[in-house]
């Protein structure tokens, strides 16, 4: 009995999609890819626009320190879309981080090159 309610509670803990040490793990790979970035770019690889903000991004700056991850080749890519969602009040990709700041998605990165802003972000 006590073993394998012991079990349950032990997978529980570490495969719901919901678990707490889950959601620590999705937390921390978000915060820590943030804080050792210039950019950060959460993405999906079949998306457009984030096609568009990546190739502007790596194009403009290739010096600077750039993760990308494709959240549909990740198994926690729902877990860190449900965190971003929570911590960015963004849903859709690709959300983009220029040092240390959520910026937004392509639209933004687009609006905020075309004003001659993002240099200036991505030197901050
Ligand atoms: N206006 C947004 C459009 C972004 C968008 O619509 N992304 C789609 C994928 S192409 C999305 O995130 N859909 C919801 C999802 O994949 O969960 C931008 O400029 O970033």
């Amino acid at each position: 009995m006590l073993p394998s309610l012991y079990r349950g509670f032990s997978s529980w803990l570490s495969a719901s999609p919901t678990s707490p040490l889950k959601v620590m793990a999705v937390k921390d790979l978000v915060e820590n890819s943030i804080s050792e970035n210039k950019i950060v770019v959460f993405s999906k690889s079949w998306c457009p626009y984030c096609r568009r903000a990546k190739n502007l991004l790596t194009s403009k700056f290739p010096e600077a320190k750039t993760k990308i991850l494709e959240l549909d080749e990740l198994q926690e890519g729902d877990a860190i879309q449900d965190y971003l969602r929570e911590k960015t009040g963004q849903r859709t990709v690709p959300n983009i981080f220029i040092s240390q700041k959520h910026v937004g998605g392509c639209d933004a990165v687009v609006a905020l090159d075309a004003q001659d802003k993002l240099a200036t972000l991505v030197s901050a």
